[in-house]
Parts: C-alpha cells; structure tokens; sequence
C-alpha cells in the first residue's frame, strides 16, 4: 500500500493545549507522525511519496473562504499584536450572543474554533495545507485507478472541523475535502467511515443534506465525551441527507466486542450503500492505553478491524486522523494497514 506523506506536518508543534484546567504540552505533536512513518518503513508496507500540491480551489470545496483567509492569516495577525506565544481563544459567540464576525484575531479565534486545545502557530497554516494535499493526493491515485488503497498520513488531522469552524486539533477537514475531490471528480458516491474515538462533527457537519456521501462513525458517547455536542445516535441527516448519516455512540470502557458489532453493522452499511470509493478516517486513540480516550481496543484488534474493511472490496482511502498513545500509535496505525492488505 502506498503512503502519501509531508514532512511540514512538523511544522505544527503547539506548545501547549487547555485541558483538565491547565496549560499542558500538546497531544497532538510532531512524534505521532515520525512514529508512524518510521513504522510504514519498518513494515515494508510500500512506497512513501510527498503529496501533489492542488492549490486552495480544493479546500474551498468544503471550508469557506472567509474561514481558508482566516487560517492563513491568522498567526501574522497574532504575532502583530506583539504575542510570540501560541494563539489560543479564550471567548465563544455562545447562546444569547451574535455570530457577527469581529476583526480583532482574539475575537477571530473564537467566532471560528469551538475549543482552547487547537494551538495557532507560526507553522499552523503551512502544516494544514500540506494535511489537506495529502488526502488529496490520495484520492487523486484512487480516482486515476492508480491504486486502489492509499494511506494519507495526514497530520494535522481534520475530522473535528467544519465549514467555517476548527477544534480538536484539526483545522482543515482532510477527509472531507478528499471526498468531495472525489465527487468533483465524478463519484456518485463515497462513504467515510470515522473509527476515530472521537465522533467526527466536522464531518457530519459537511455532509449532513447530503446523501451522496454517507458518513458513519462510531465514537465515545457525548453524554460524556468530546466533542459533546455532536454524535448521538438520533443524528440521521437531515433532508435529501436524511438516512445517510450514522452515528454509533458508546460508553467510556467499550472493549473490541461491543465495538466490533457496531463496527459490523456499519460496514453492512457501507456495503449496501455501494460507494465508488471508501474514505476510513482512521484515529487510533480507541486504543486501550491512549492517555484521553476511554475505549479498549488492543493492537491485534487494529488488524482484525483492517481486514474486515478490505472484504468490502472498495477502493479504500486511510486517512489519518487521532490517536495520542504516541509509542505505540505505529503498531495499531499499520496494524489496520497490514491487517487490510492480508486480506484483500
Ligand atoms: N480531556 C480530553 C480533552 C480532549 N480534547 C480534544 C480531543 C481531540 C481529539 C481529536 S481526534
Ligand atoms: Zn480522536
């Protein structure tokens, strides 16, 4: 299996992440995706190319421009405020406030982020894009038929963002704007499978009307998980989207078996819903041992749900997501990989 894969990834090292009533060094850092590359190579899985570079046009598929502008902007007007530290909002457009959009950046932050976990840096923005053209790149080798699995090693990841809204360590969606590169593209229709730990809001945010990309994710409940405020199981789309959006939300302690049959019941009904090409936004932090997420999967596990997902026989797209359990995110990322490619 091919790995698509950027170095400016490293170009995103927060300093520091709000959580649990402090400031404390960032999950989401640079090791994640050396880790797993450095796994990818150890394996033998297949080749490592840079991603092609498709411009903005792409992104603003999915983001809203005033939202792309923001992004790229936004640590050039921080750092002119004479701040050299990581930008962090601190203030929401929350009930009984207006959504009119502020020009002060502190005010920016927060009419476009929804958590105080998503450090802007000076690499922020470069980091991002090159997030975004990896997916890309990927589906553009599924598109041409030039692969039929890809892994996008993204980083930072994207499922948390929305149209005009980041959080949760993500700022562009990747996973979204490769299906619709795909859909651009001429696909009738892509399904995205979020095995995140964390439900993918962005992502079913994007698609929501929509039934020509059906979205299923199984994911902590938020009655008591992040984001909280989107995933519960009464989310099913919403107009001509009604019926294509799948949420699987379960309790803090879920093991493989539990997980295992909601996992089961989605790929029947990725099965059913017969895409041309089949995004996994995979995040690994339903891994026993990740340090904010309350799942226990374990790295053997990884591979049997990898198999699983090539007997759907689609062209398959693995886009990288989460995953904090930074020693061991190699083994369950190419677990999947591995357990996917024995199969097929
Ligand atoms: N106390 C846990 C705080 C988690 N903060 C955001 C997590 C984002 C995961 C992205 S996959
Ligand atoms: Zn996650």
């Amino acid at each position: 299996m091919l790995t698509v894969y950027s170095e400016d990834h490293a170009l995103q090292d927060g300093k520091a992440e709000l959580i649990d009533g402090q400031l404390l060094p960032c999950f989401e850092m640079p090791r994640r995706a050396f880790l797993i590359r450095d796994r990818v190579r150890e394996v033998g899985l297949g080749e490592i190319v840079p991603p092609e570079d498709f411009g903005r046009a792409p992104i603003e598929r999915v983001h809203d421009p005033d939202f792309v502008a923001f992004l790229a902007g936004a640590w050039d007007e921080w750092a002119a405020t004479g701040r050299t530290c990581d930008a962090l909002p601190w203030t929401w457009p929350m009930r009984t406030l207006r959504q009119i959009r502020p020009r002060r950046i502190d005010g920016l932050m927060g009419y476009y982020s929804f958590d105080a976990g998503t450090p802007i840096t000076a690499g922020t923005w470069r980091a991002a894009y090159a997030s975004a053209q990896t997916a890309l790149t990927g589906a553009r080798l599924i598109a041409t038929g030039e692969q039929r699995a890809v892994f996008a090693l993204c980083r930072p990841p994207g499922h948390h963002a929305a149209a005009d809204l980041y959080g949760g360590y993500c700022f562009l969606n990747n996973a979204a704007i490769a299906a619709q590169f795909l859909i651009d593209g001429g696909a009738e229709r892509v399904a995205i499978l979020d095995v995140d730990y964390h439900h993918g809001n962005g992502t079913q945010a994007i698609f929501y009307d929509r039934p020509d990309v059906l979205f299923l994710s199984l994911h902590g409940d938020p009655a008591q998980e992040f984001p909280y405020y989107l995933g519960w199981g009464d989310e099913r789309g919403a107009g001509a989207g009604e019926g294509f959006n799948v949420n699987y939300p379960l309790p803090w302690g879920t093991g493989f078996p539990a997980w295992g049959e909601a996992f089961e019941d989605a790929c029947r009904k990725v099965a059913a819903y017969a895409p041309d090409v089949l995004l996994v936004s995979l995040g690994v932090d339903t891994y026993k041992d990740d340090p904010i997420s309350k799942f226990r999967l374990e790295s053997e596990d990884f591979a049997t749900y990898g198999a699983r997902i090539a007997r759907l026989g689609l062209p398959t797209l693995f886009v990288m997501e989460g995953g904090y359990a930074v020693e061991q995110i190699g083994i369950n990322v190419v677990n999947v990989l591995t357990g996917f490619e024995e199969a097929r």
